[in-house]
């Protein structure tokens, strides 16, 4: 399987933590309800798994914001939780309702049931996969994505959305031993997911933790930290093309637990829009200059490579986000200025020769709302690529 040489590499740069000439830019659910025409799609499709199970639909919805907008970058149209469909939960999504699941998993013998499904009832994510990439024809890389363990595990035990969290919550409290047992289940079935899409073309993979936020200190780190570190110890690292396939993490609520995540195995880190994205730089700049003291030789040198200390260089992460979505219902000055407020906040990009490192990716701080009004999100995107731009040739 061969596809179409990258025409713009923007994103993929500024995961791995190289000078771009802009700061790149997606939106999370950019392809989404917000777009008459993804509402269109949706009618003759008939249900959003109907939409997400036929190649030809997911191909198409996933191309329409970047028909409307020189996005970046491209994300794969399906859910998180085609995965605990698989396991036989039955999932389904009620017009103007949350998902739903028939099962839930709540007691000893349902965890005792659960098993990493036959990834062969997920064919139609991987042939969608493929699909994508070829309607793309290189024009913008592709993005594979999951829930985390711990944020599938929320909606296995709840049965759906949740606002307190508390079937989920009692489980882990009252048999943690049951709660480590879903959340292992979880993460070799997401590791399994990944690789498969990276296998068909993904360039990229993102993990939502959405709900790791609801969780205690000290709760977070055992079963939503830990699990996603397991995912991450199973990944491929390059694609069939040999390209290396960044990983990016998002957390929700994550930004106190900012220097932790930074020991994770993973390219990028994803914030809310409560966290300064200044202060999170320094925090994954200051992370990477503990692990190489020569930061300065560490920039001359690839990643992995062997300094003459004997440490291995680590280039910081780069971080993705995080404007307040809700910005999007603003007029467009309003909307043009908040952007450029984010991208000051980040600093100076970072040149090559130029200290200290970390990249940054312009995204939401969390999902598009379906009220967003279309036109909005065109001076969004052109804001972060005029302003970006200026910040570079400062
Ligand atoms: C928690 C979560 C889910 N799904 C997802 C997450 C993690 C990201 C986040 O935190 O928002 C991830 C997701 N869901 C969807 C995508 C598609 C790709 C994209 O970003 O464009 C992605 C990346 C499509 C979708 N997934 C869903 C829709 C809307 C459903 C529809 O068309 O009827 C879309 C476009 C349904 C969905 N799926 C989920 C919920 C809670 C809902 C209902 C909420 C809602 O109605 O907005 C679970």
């Amino acid at each position: 399987m061969t596809f179409a040489p990258l025409q713009n590499d923007t994103f993929l740069r500024a995961c791995l933590g190289q000078a771009t000439d802009h700061t790149p830019v997606w939106l999370m659910r950019q392809a989404g309800r917000y777009l008459p025409e993804y509402c269109a799609t949706r009618a003759q499709a008939g249900s959003f798994m109907g939409l997400a199970t036929n190649v030809d639909y997911a191909t198409e919805v996933t191309l329409q914001p970047l028909e409307r907008y020189p996005l970046d970058a491209s994300i794969l149209f399906s859910d998180i939780l085609t995965v605990p469909d698989a396991m036989g939960l039955g999932l389904s999504f009620a017009q103007g309702e949350g998902p739903k699941f028939e099962k839930v998993v709540r007691d000893e013998a349902a965890v005792a049931e659960l098993a990493v499904p036959d990834m062969d009832k997920l064919r139609y994510v991987f042939d969608a996969v493929t699909s994508i990439r070829k309607a793309l024809n290189g024009r913008v890389p592709l993005i594979g994505f999951s829930g985390s363990p711990w944020t599938l595990a929320c909606y296995m035990v709840e049965g759906g959305g949740s606002s307190d969290y508390r079937h989920v919550k009692t489980l882990m409290y009252a048999r943690p031993d049951l709660m480590h047992r879903v959340l292992a289940v979880n993460a070799d079935a997401v590791a399994q997911y990944l690789n498969l899409q990276i296998d068909a073309g993904a360039q990229a993979v993102m993990v939502f933790d959405s709900w790791g936020g609801v969780l205690a200190d000290g709760t977070f780190q055992d079963f939503s930290l830990a699990y996603t570190r397991r995912v991450l110890a199973q990944l491929k690292r390059t694609g069939a093309d040999g390209a290396v396939v960044p990983r990016i993490v998002f957390t929700k609520g994550g930004g106190l637990w900012l220097p932790e995540m930074t020991a994770l195995d993973c390219d990028v880190l994803g914030l809310d829009w409560t966290m300064n994205l200044g202060a999170a730089r320094r925090i994954v700049v200051d992370a990477a200059q503990q692990k190489t003291p020569d930061f300065i030789a560490a920039r001359a040198q690839p990643a992995g490579a062997e300094g003459q200390n004997g440490l291995k260089y680590t280039a910081p992460k780069a971080l993705q986000g995080n404007i307040d979505p809700n910005v999007l219902f603003a007029p467009p000055e309003a909307i043009r200025t908040e952007v450029r407020s984010v991208l000051d906040s980040f600093g100076r990009p970072h040149t090559y020769r130029a200290a200290p490192g970390s990249t940054h990716i312009f995204n939401l701080g969390h999902g598009i709302s379906q009220f967003t009004p279309p036109e909005h999100v065109s001076h969004l995107v052109d804001e972060v690529h005029a302003h970006s731009r200026r910040l570079r040739a400062a």
